[in-house]
């Protein structure tokens, strides 16, 4: 598990830190680990770092005297590194160290500083980090510059021109191949849209560690999920595994009901139950012989969690059967349709006694609780709080917030998984982890991760489907 913290998080970390080290330790510890990760990093790409030459980007406060240190180093191993300065202030001592030590020192707006970039093997970029919260303005020329060159672009500490407590990207925010993070994995290196913008992120140990606590956001990796997925023991039965019932698909959507009952039986619950119309029964029993139908919730006997609304349309049929499963008590994950039709109704889902997940895209998240702010987590935070359910926020970057917990950011999956039906296969896993009784948030954090890591699994061109098939290998995998 990774843990990240906000700026003012590492802010207090730092201040509590410098009590115990002398004046100016901690830029001396990030600019010296910053080096080390771009010399590494430049000898794998030339073969060699003596001859190269590096372009700083030295912004007003302490991210600018980040890079004039790590110049610094860069000299002493002999690269000759040219700073160009963004505006008039720079870090106070830091220019100076890094003219005493033979480094030369332009400003943006120079009529070469876009060459002095154009030509680099490198460029560090140290106009803002913690303190990023507008738009950076550069010389067109510059912008053009760092956009199109070959170099090693590093970012130092975050990219300049993202919000790092929130994953928003400004104007201009600059696009790194690498960011050295000081003390703490930031928000921004796993929120879209920035997260893109930071590249390979690389951690620089400063000594934080122990002064940080109470992570805004944690981000669970495989072993994790290796720890926490339920598998069968040596005297389970089917139902110590778990049973999932499923409602979804419906004359206009069958194929959802398919995906969806795929995606849970393929997670390996003890038994998947569908309930719907005979003609629908019949067409997933022939797609999946295992699962087990009913015609209503009434009727399908023993079940530990349910699945409701892929494809299920919003007709009055659909409307009763969301509405009366409100009172079921055991854990329920309402997706797609049931969530437009919850959409006109939020505030019942308080008088649910069991957990419950709510897994919206965007839309629905919008039609449900209004539009996604610019600080994502904020958003997703306040709707478990109105609603007291574990809301999961889909898209590039999957974000999964429990009333009064953590909240867990999803990491693995890209882009491939945005075509019609992958949304299914999701709450199908989910609901297997809950039938077999993962707490709520876990079961579907864990899921977002299963589902994007058969993405990422998956060579070439992806459908729905694909999930399902990568399922069992995922799985074995997984449990080995
Ligand atoms: N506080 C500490 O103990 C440490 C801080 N460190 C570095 O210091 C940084 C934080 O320093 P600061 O608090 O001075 O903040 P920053 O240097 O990140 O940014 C603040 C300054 O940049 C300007 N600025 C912000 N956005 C800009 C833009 N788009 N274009 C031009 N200028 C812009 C602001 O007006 C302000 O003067 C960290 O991100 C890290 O790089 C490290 O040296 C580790 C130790
Ligand atoms: N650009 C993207 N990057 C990463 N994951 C994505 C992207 N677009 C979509 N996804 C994922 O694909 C799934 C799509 O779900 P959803 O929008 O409900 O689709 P559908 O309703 O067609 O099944 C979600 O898990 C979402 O997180
Ligand atoms: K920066």
């Amino acid at each position: 598990m990774r843990s990240v913290y906000d700026s003012t998080q590492v802010r207090a970390a730092e201040a509590r830190l410098k009590e115990f080290t002398a004046p100016g330790e901690l830029m001396q510890r990030a600019a010296y680990g910053l080096a080390n990760e771009c010399l590494n990093e430049l000898h794998s790409r030339r073969g060699g770092v003596y001859g190269a030459r590096a372009a700083l980007l030295v912004g007003p406060g302490g991210n600018g005297g980040d890079a004039l240190y790590s110049g610094v180093w860069l000299l002493r191993r002999g690269i000759a590194v040219h700073a160009l300065l963004v505006g008039v202030k720079s870090y106070p001592g830091a220019r100076e160290a890094f003219v005493r030590a033979g480094g030369t020192v332009g400003a943006i707006s120079d009529a070469d500083a876009a060459t002095a970039v154009s030509r680099a093997d490198l460029v560090i970029d140290g106009i803002a980090g913690l303190g990023s919260s507008r738009s950076v303005e550069l010389p067109d020329s510059v912008a053009e510059a760092i956009a199109t060159t070959d170099a090693l672009v590093c970012a130092v500490d975050l990219p300049s021109g993202v919000n790092g407590d929130t994953g928003q990207a400004y104007d201009g925010a600059i696009h790194a191949d690498m960011t050295a993070t000081f003390g703490a994995w930031k928000p921004a290196q796993v929120l879209a849209p920035a997260r893109r913008l930071c590249g390979d992120v690389r951690f620089v140990d400063i000594g934080l560690g122990p002064h940080l606590t109470d992570p805004r956001i944690d981000v669970l990796d495989y072993a994790d999920i290796a720890a926490i997925w339920p598998g069968p023991s040596y005297d389970s039965h089917k139902y110590s595994t778990g049973v999932v019932g499923v409602i979804a698909g419906s004359a206009q959507y069958p194929g959802a009901a398919v995906m969806c009952v795929g995606g849970a039986i393929r997670s390996k619950p003890g038994m998947v139950r569908y309930v719907g119309a005979p003609d629908a029964i019949e067409r997933i029993v022939a797609a999946w012989p295992a699962a087990v139908g009913a015609t209503s919730i009434d009727d399908a006997g023993r079940t530990n969690a349910w699945v409701i609304g892929p494809g299920m349309g919003t007709d009055d049929a659909a409307r009763s059967v969301v509405r009366s499963s409100l009172s079921l008590d055991v854990p329920v994950i309402y997706d797609a349709d049931a969530l437009t039709i919850l959409s006109g109704d939020v505030d019942r889902l308080r008088e649910r006694q069991a957990p419950t997940v709510l897994t919206p895209h965007s839309g629905e998240f919008a039609r449900l609780f209004g539009e996604v702010g610019d600080d994502p987590v904020e958003s997703v935070k306040a709707a478990t709080r109105r609603t007291g359910c574990v809301v999961l926020l889909k898209g590039p970057s999957t974000i999964v917030a429990a009333p009064g917990g953590r909240v867990l950011v999803n990491e693995t999956g890209s882009s491939k998984l945005a075509t019609a039906g992958t949304g299914d296969v999701l709450s199908g896993i989910i609901g297997a982890a809950l039938a077999a009784g993962l707490p709520a948030q876990i079961a579907a954090a864990a899921g977002a991760y299963v589902h994007g890591a058969l993405a990422d699994q998956h060579d070439g061109p992806l459908i729905a489907p694909d999930l399902i098939d990568e399922l069992p290998a995922f799985m074995a995998r997984l449990q080995a």
